[in-house]
């Protein structure tokens, strides 16, 4: 069983996706930790990407898997916390990129933008991906730090 929680949120326009996603993770053998929202009725990203980020951030989960209509207002919500690095990601190549060079540790897609096998592989290649470390290191950390102003 590969080790650590992952979670999982979306919104209303992210929801149908969401579910494949989290069936996809618990057929592999993750822990899946739902974070919500859990029907089409129409909810609020934000409340979803902070929760994602709390989850992220304490330890609860190791990695996380965002998704609205676009992915953009709900990593935009989980990337306000320093401790994240939610990536949007609309292909297999920026899936394994965010891994590679920005050790993301939260994958976002847009329900409405691709398409869901894409997603499915996309998340897939996220998960077997390793931070390649080295002259990433120190751009990375400076994420971390958050702003100086
Ligand atoms: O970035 C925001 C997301 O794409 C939302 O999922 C989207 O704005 C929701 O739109 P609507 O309320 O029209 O379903």
């Amino acid at each position: 069983m590969p080790g650590g929680a992952i979670a999982v949120a979306s919104d209303h326009a992210g929801f149908d996706l969401k579910e494949i996603l989290k069936r996809d993770l618990q057929e592999a053998g993750h822990d899946v930790l739902d974070l919500g929202t859990d029907s089409t009725q129409s909810v609020d990203y934000p409340d979803f990407g902070m929760a994602m980020a709390d989850a992220v951030a304490s330890g609860q989960a190791v990695k996380g898997v965002l998704v609205c209509g676009t992915g953009i207002g709900i990593s935009m919500a989980a990337n306000r916390n320093p401790k994240v690095r939610a990536a949007l990601v609309h292909d297999v190549t920026s899936a394994r990129l965010s891994r590679q060079h920005n050790d993301a540790n939260v994958v976002a897609f847009g329900q409405r933008l691709i398409g869901t096998e894409t997603a499915r592989e996309a998340l897939k290649v996220f998960l077997d991906t390793k931070f390649e470390g080295g002259r990433h290191a120190g751009r990375v950390a400076k994420l971390s730090k958050g702003c100086t102003k």
